[in-house]
């Protein structure tokens, strides 16, 4: 596999330390390796604390890392780019402005005009399939539609990678659920590649084909699970043993650590 395509990650020996002021500093990611392929979808599960978001950070380019390297499509990672589109657990939509207007937001601040901006922004709207809701404001929206929406928005700049931080967190469990499928629908229409972080390991095996696995801090790769279940995948698999003997051996890798997360050892 090239890892230096589009969409192709190359995480290489990477650690972040914090320096807050006034207090010690904290390692928070040790020598972390990971390559994702183009068009992969990796989840990243892990102890609370573990670096999840931290990593996620690290990929999109908002922190640098101190030491090791990170590329994207074989150029290093030194900055935010539109190749990468960031989707948090909180929807950051513009209240003030309508649906369509939120999604077309990032390409108007990249520079394209309003009109064809909000046509890019309509069609991905329908790939969500919240073309009925484009006039509507945020506030009229459920917690399921608006983190459809800040997936198109997140699809509109038509990024390599998507890098997704328990998008689906604030959700109830049964809209959560419907949501993961809603994801993988999308996903596989142009399979970009996507790193997702959940607590979820149930969503994350039902995602994912590699589930990267976090040791507690400071966070390194404890293992990488492979999970071969053949695709388009639907919730029905979430029942069958074969699904239950995989996240089985997920949560036996980070029991102890959750565990001591919690102060239970
Ligand atoms: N800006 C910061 N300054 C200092 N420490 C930080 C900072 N950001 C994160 N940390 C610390 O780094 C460690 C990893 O944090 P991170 O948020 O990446 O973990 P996480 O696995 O995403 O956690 P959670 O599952 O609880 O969201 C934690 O100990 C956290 O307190």
């Amino acid at each position: 596999m090239d890892f230096t395509r589009p969409g192709g990650i190359v995480v290489d020996g990477v650690g972040l330390t914090f320096h807050p002021p006034r207090r010690d500093s904290v390692v928070a990611l040790e020598n972390v390796d990971l390559t994702v392929s183009p068009g992969e979808f990796v989840c990243v599960v892990g102890a609370s604390g573990s670096g999840k978001s931290t990593l996620l950070r690290l990929l999109d380019g908002l922190i640098t890392p101190t030491t090791g390297t990170i590329t994207a499509g074989g150029e290093p990672v030194t900055g935010p780019s539109p190749d990468r589109a960031m989707v948090f657990q909180s929807d950051n939509l513009m209240p003030w402005s309508t649906v369509v207007d939120n999604v077309a937001y990032g390409l108007v601040l990249g520079g394209m005009k309003r009109a064809r901006a909000r046509q890019i922004a309509t069609t991905q709207l329908e790939r969500v399939g919240l073309a009925d809701a484009a006039r509507l404001y945020p506030r009229q929206l459920s917690g399921g539609m608006r983190q459809r929406v800040n997936i198109a928005r997140a699809l509109a700049v038509d990024p390599q990678v998507l890098l997704l931080d328990e998008p689906f967190a604030a959700l109830d469990a049964q809209t959560r659920e419907i949501m993961s499928a809603e994801l993988l629908r999308i996903w596989s229409a142009d399979r970009k590649t996507v790193v997702f972080i959940t607590h979820q390991i149930d969503e994350a095996v039902f995602l994912a084909d590699r589930v990267v696995v976090l040791s507690a801090r400071p966070g390194t790769v404890r293992e990488i699970v492979p999970v071969d279940f053949a695709r388009p995948r639907d919730l029905s698999l979430k029942r069958t043993p074969e699904f239950g003997r995989v996240v089985d051996h997920i949560w036996s890798l980070i029991e102890d650590e959750v565990r001591g997360s919690l102060g239970l050892h």
